[in-house]
């Protein structure tokens, strides 16, 4: 029986670490992974001297649709995921208008990605105070989990969870067997800090990153930690910005909580000094720290205590990055293409960050946490969704496909470049010599919560 598709002489990065070896790919699965599969292929692709990484699973991303898709959108949003090696990923229930609170939210959103997503796609439901009785319904619709902001979100329409509404989200999620995801900032804390600095009219770029010192988040996160080890919900909190917090987590999970903790790539890659450098582009919650807590969370990631790395892309339109007032700036950084870029550079380059561990992190370990079936992993029987890495090639990241033109990455510098993903078997992204290509036929698949083959994270 011929393969659909045989990627020859590619080294495969597997929990395992790099294994020099064929992949054969049949109806959208990996059917075989040898040295000189022998079999004859419809395509079959020279991979030498590249590396074959699991796609990138994105568990955090805000594509913005439906209702707000002139600040993103699917077609948009996963054309960069997919030029960045990724192939599934998680949305989050806001900044779609409206926010994914119910079930008609879950179907607008649903259709919207089936018309418009290159990749596969997840659906964060939200968890606020206005919907805590459509939880069972959001869990029969699919979603991933439930994610809450423990402090304003940005957007009046996604008010934050006060303890009770957590305390009681965290409840339902674990009798529904969901996770639920957590922006971990304190509000009180942060609105007061806040207060005082635009009182005094100190709206700079440092008085915005002065407001939401690491205590003001770690504070939420040991909050977080506290419910869920009352309740035995499973907790995975995001884009954590220190060490600190993450030794939280790291220590909770040591005593037995089901909590996950994740990073984003922007904590990783720039410095408040680059805040101050390069403004609103760089704006977000929780801000960017120094240097030394930047090594701090590298240090974290290399020994095994940060599970996941998600973007955390969160694109707005040029005007709401604009103006005087640094806390008026929409907060949230386009980051969806370069996931891999940061830690293939910052990690694997100048670290030494393993190879496998950078997959565990962007692929195998978000897969398995949110029970993404058949995804996360080089493995026979699992979705053939991989990207291929060219290591060596070092190269200046200039052509960027989400929608707006304001990414910070621009022009920044990394070595390791993707040069083709593929989804299920079917080429969605090429680097080619006369410039960048894009399937316009293959679409995403909705993702819902099953059973991962390797078994929990
Ligand atoms: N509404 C948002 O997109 N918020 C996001 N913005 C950030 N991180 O600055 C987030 O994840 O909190
Ligand atoms: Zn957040
Ligand atoms: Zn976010």
């Amino acid at each position: 029986m011929a393969l659909d598709l045989l990627i020859r002489g590619g080294t495969l990065v597997t929990p395992h670490g790099p294994l020099q070896a064929d992949l054969g790919v049949e109806d959208g699965q990996i059917v075989s992974l040898a040295l000189d599969v022998f079999a004859p292929a419809r395509t079959e692709i020279d991979a030498t001297g590249l590396h074959v990484f699991p796609g990138v699973v994105d568990a955090h991303v805000h594509l913005n649709e439906p209702g707000r898709t002139h600040w993103e959108g699917f077609d948009t949003g996963t054309q960069a995921l997919a030029a960045g090696g990724a192939t599934s990923l998680l949305d989050m229930p806001l900044n779609s208008s409206p926010p994914l609170l119910n079930r008609a939210a879950f179907d607008a959103k649903r259709a919207a990605g089936e018309t418009h997503s290159r990749l596969d796609f997840g659906l964060w439901g939200g968890l606020t105070p206005l919907n805590l009785s459509e939880l069972d319904d959001l869990a029969a619709c699919g979603v991933i989990g439930f994610k809450a902001f423990m402090s304003h979100s940005g957007l009046d329409e996604f008010p934050a969870a006060d303890d009770a509404t957590l305390f009681d989200g965290l409840r339902a999620a674990r009798r529904l067997g969901l996770v639920v995801a957590t922006h971990a900032e304190s509000d009180g804390f942060t609105r007061t800090l806040s207060q005082v600095a635009r009182a005094h009219g100190r709206l700079g770029v440092r008085d915005y990153l002065d407001s939401r010192p690491p205590v003001t988040e770690a504070e939420a996160v040991g909050r977080a930690i506290l419910f869920a080890e009352e309740t035995g919900a499973a907790l995975h909190l995001v884009h954590l910005s220190t060490a600190r917090s993450v030794a939280l987590a790291a220590e909770a999970r040591a005593r037995g909580v089901d909590v996950t903790a994740e990073t984003c790539p922007h904590y990783l890659h720039w410095t408040a000094e680059d805040v101050e450098r390069v403004g609103a582009l760089l704006k977000c919650a929780p801000p960017i720290r120094d240097a030394g807590t930047r090594e701090a969370l590298w240090a974290a990631l290399k020994a095994g205590r940060i599970d996941t790395v998600g973007s955390d892309h969160s694109p707005a339109p040029h005007e709401l990055k604009t103006g005087d007032d640094f806390f008026a700036i929409w907060g949230g950084i386009s980051g969806a293409q370069s996931t891999l870029n940061v830690l293939l550079d910052g990690g694997y380059r100048a670290r030494g960050l393993p190879l496998e561990l950078i997959a565990a992190v962007s692929a195998l370990n978000p897969a398995r946490r949110f029970r993404l079936g058949g995804k996360g992993q080089l493995e026979v029987g699992l979705d053939a969704d991989f990207a291929l890495v060219d290591l060596n090639e070092t190269f200046q990241l200039t052509e960027l496909f989400d929608r707006h033109q304001g990414n910070p990455y621009r022009g920044q510098t990394f070595q390791g470049r993707v040069q083709a993903t593929y989804l299920r078997g079917q080429r969605v992204f090429a680097q080619t010599p006369t410039g960048a290509q894009f399937s316009d036929t293959v679409r995403g698949q909705l993702l819902t919560p099953g059973i991962h083959p390797t078994g929990e994270a």
